[in-house]
C-alpha cells in the first residue's frame, strides 16, 4: 500500500472518542444517519491524503508508536506531525492485526487526490435526472472502476465501518456516506445456498418499507436537479417510515420539483438519499421426515446461523420447515439411544451450542411454526424472538420430555420460565403438556396463530414489526433480557454435558428412550 501521508483527522465536529459512542455513532448512521447536516462538504477542502486510523478497545485511541519511530526530521519540524505519523503509520503497517473485538471499530476515511467534478447529471426527459451512482445504476456507478479504496482493501485492513471510504469527488458531484455492507456500492449479493438440511431459499427484500436502509449523500454542486430517489429496485422510499422526518421531507419538497427544492434556500448542500434493501433469510429445516435434530442438522443450523449473523447485509431470519406438518420434532432420539458417553456428550455440546447462538442472536429470529413442535422443536422456536403457529390442531407445541422419562435441563426450563412465567411452566413441565394453537397463544407460548397459509406471511410482517426497531437498541434490551439466563449455560457447559451423558447413558432411560422410539415406530404402522 501507498498510502503513505496519513494523519488522524477527523473533520467531523465533536468525533465521538470512547468506544461506545463511536457505536452509537456507527448504529445513528446506520438508521437515521443525522449526520450530513453536520458534515461539511469537507472533500472539497481536505487536502490530499488518506486517513486511517484503528481505534480498538477502551481508552486506545492512540496507539504506541511503531518500531523506530516518526523520522527525526519531522518530529524537529513539528511534534505534532509527527504524533500524527506515528500513530498512522502504526495504523497502517506497524501495528498487528488483531481480531476484531465486539465493539472495536475501526475507521478509514478516504480522501485521495480529487479528479475533475464531472458537469451534473443530465435531466431526464420529463425533468427527473438522476445522480451517478443512485439507486439501480449503483452498479455501474463512474466512479465504481476507479475508486482507489477498493473493498479489497478495505477487508485487509480489517474494516468494519467505512464511513466516506467511498467518497467519490473526483468522480461524482456526489459523496456518499457508506456502510460497509454496502461496500463498492454494490446491493448485497442475494444469498441462495442449500445444505443437506438447511436451506437458505429465499433472500428477501419484499416490499415492506422496512427493508430500506438508509445512507445518504451530499451533493457538491447542486445539479439541475437530482430527484430520482429510489431503493435498489428504484422504489419510491419517500414513505419509507425509517427515513428520518427530516429526510422524509426533504425527499418530498425534492420529488415537487428542482425549483420547489430550490426555494427552500437548501439547494448546494442538501443530502440525496439512497435507500438500499435490507435482508431477510427465509432459512428452511429439511431433515425429513420429522426435522429431528440430528448431529449433522445441528451443525449445520450453527454454522448457517454463524453464515448470516457474519454477513452484515442480514438483519433477521425467519426459521420455517421443509417438512410437511412437522417444524422439528425435537432431539433426534436415535442420536441418544445405543450411543456412547462420547457421541452423547458431543451431541449435546451440539445442542448447546445451537441454544446459545439463537438465544442470543444478534439479528431478529421468527420462527414461521407451520407443523408439529415437540420438546427440542419447541426450545428452538422459543430461542427466537417471535412465534407464528399455524392453525392446526395438529401442531403442537410444548415440552413432554417428562412423558419420555426425562427431564428437561436447567436452560431449557428457564427458557420456559422466561416465555410463559413460572407458574404455567412448572404445570406445563411436569405434566409434559403440548399445546394446540389456541392453547399455545392464550399460555404464551407463541405470538400469533393464524391460518396454515398466512404463516409465512404473517412472519414477514411480524419481522418488518421487529426490524422497524434499531438494532442496537433492540440488541442490546435483547442481551439485556437473556445474558443472564445464557451465562448460567455457560458457566456450568461441561457439568450440564456431564449431567446429560450420565443420564441418558442410564440402562433405565435407555430402556425408555427405546420404548418410546418403538411407539413412534409402531404407531406409523
Ligand atoms: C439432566 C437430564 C438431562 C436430560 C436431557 C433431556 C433433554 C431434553 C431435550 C429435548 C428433548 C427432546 O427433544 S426428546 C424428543 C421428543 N420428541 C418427541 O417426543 C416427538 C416425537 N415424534 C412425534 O410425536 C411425531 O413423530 C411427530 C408429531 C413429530 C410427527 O408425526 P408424524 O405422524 O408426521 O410422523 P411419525 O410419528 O410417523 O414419525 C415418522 C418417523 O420419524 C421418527 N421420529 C419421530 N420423532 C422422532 C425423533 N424425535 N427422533 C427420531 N425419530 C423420530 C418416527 O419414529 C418415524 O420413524 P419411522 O419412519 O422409522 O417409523
Amino acid at each position: 500500500m501507498d498510502l503513505i501521508h496519513c494523519c488522524v483527522r477527523w473533520p467531523w465536529k465533536n468525533f465521538p472518542t470512547s468506544k461506545t459512542s463511536l457505536f452509537q455513532k456507527e448504529e445513528r448512521l446506520r438508521h437515521y444517519n443525522p449526520l450530513p447536516l453536520t458534515v461539511p462538504a469537507f472533500s472539497n477542502r481536505m487536502p490530499a491524503q488518506c486517513v486511517f486510523s484503528r481505534i480498538e478497545g477502551k481508552g486506545k485511541r492512540s496507539p504506541p508508536p511503531p518500531p523506530g519511530g516518526a523520522p527525526a526530521k519531522l518530529a524537529a519540524a513539528s511534534p505534532v506531525a509527527s504524533r500524527k505519523w506515528r500513530s498512522s503509520a502504526h495504523a497502517l503497517r506497524g501495528a498487528p492485526r488483531r481480531a476484531q473485538t465486539p465493539g472495536s471499530v475501526t475507521y478509514v476515511q478516504s480522501n485521495l487526490p480529487r479528479r475533475p467534478v464531472p458537469r451534473s447529471p443530465r435531466l431526464r426527459p420529463g425533468g427527473a435526472a438522476r445522480a451517478p451512482g443512485a439507486g439501480r445504476t449503483a452498479r455501474s456507478h463512474p466512479g465504481a472502476a476507479t475508486c482507489p479504496f477498493s473493498a479489497k482493501m478495505a477487508l485487509a485492513s480489517g474494516v468494519r465501518f467505512a464511513p466516506r471510504a467511498l467518497l467519490r469527488p473526483w468522480s461524482s458531484p456526489v459523496e456518499l456516506f457508506h456502510h460497509d455492507r454496502y461496500r463498492h456500492h454494490e446491493p448485497p449479493a442475494p444469498v441462495h445456498y442449500e445444505d443437506k438440511h438447511v436451506s437458505v431459499v429465499k433472500v428477501w427484500g419484499g416490499t415492506e418499507p422496512s427493508r430500506y436502509f438508509l445512507i445518504t449523500a451530499r451533493i457538491h454542486k447542486w445539479p439541475s436537479g437530482i430527484l430520482r430517489l429510489g431503493g435498489i429496485n428504484g422504489d419510491d422510499i419517500s414513505e419509507a417510515p425509517r427515513v428520518c422526518p427530516w429526510a422524509r421531507r426533504w425527499v418530498q419538497t425534492a420529488s415537487a420539483g428542482p425549483a420547489a427544492a430550490l426555494s427552500t434556500g437548501a439547494g448546494p448542500s442538501l443530502p440525496l438519499f439512497l435507500l438500499l434493501a435490507e435482508w431477510v433469510a427465509v432459512m428452511k429445516l429439511r431433515n425429513p421426515p420429522v426435522n429431528a435434530l440430528s448431529l449433522e442438522l445441528l451443525t449445520e443450523l450453527v454454522i448457517s446461523l454463524e453464515k448470516l449473523e457474519n454477513d452484515k447485509t442480514f438483519r433477521g431470519i425467519i426459521l420455517t420447515s421443509d417438512c410437511p406438518r412437522v417444524f422439528c420434532a425435537g432431539l433426534d432420539l436415535t442420536e441418544i439411544c445405543g450411543r456412547n458417553p462420547a457421541h452423547c456428550a458431543e451431541y449435546w455440546k451440539a445442542m448447546q451450542e445451537l441454544w446459545l447462538r439463537m438465544y442470543l442472536s444478534s439479528l431478529v429470529l421468527v420462527a414461521a411454526i407451520n407443523g408439529a413442535c415437540p420438546a427440542g422443536g419447541c426450545i428452538i422456536a422459543l430461542s427466537c424472538d417471535c412465534r407464528v403457529l399455524a392453525d392446526n390442531p395438529k401442531y403442537r407445541i410444548g415440552l413432554n420430555e417428562t412423558l419420555l422419562g426425562i427431564i428437561a435441563p436447567f436452560w431449557l426450563k428457564d427458557t420456559y420460565v422466561n416465555t410463559i412465567g413460572h407458574r404455567a411452566s412448572e404445570q406445563a413441565l411436569q405434566l409434559g403438556s403440548l399445546f394446540p394453537p389456541a392453547e399455545a397463544l392464550q399460555v404464551g407460548l407463541v405470538d400469533q396463530v393464524v391460518p396454515e397459509d398466512q404463516v409465512q406471511s404473517t412472519a414477514l410482517s411480524e419481522m418488518a414489526r421487529w426490524l422497524a426497531v434499531p438494532d442496537h437498541a433492540r440488541q442490546l434490551t435483547k442481551n439485556m433480557m437473556r445474558k443472564a439466563t445464557a451465562d448460567r449455560l455457560l458457566r456450568q457447559r461441561d457439568a450440564d454435558t456431564q449431567n446429560f451423558v450420565s443420564f441418558v447413558c442410564r440402562d433405565s432411560i435407555q430402556k425408555s428412550l427405546q420404548a418410546y422410539l418403538e411407539k413412534l415406530r409402531q404407531r406409523k404402522g
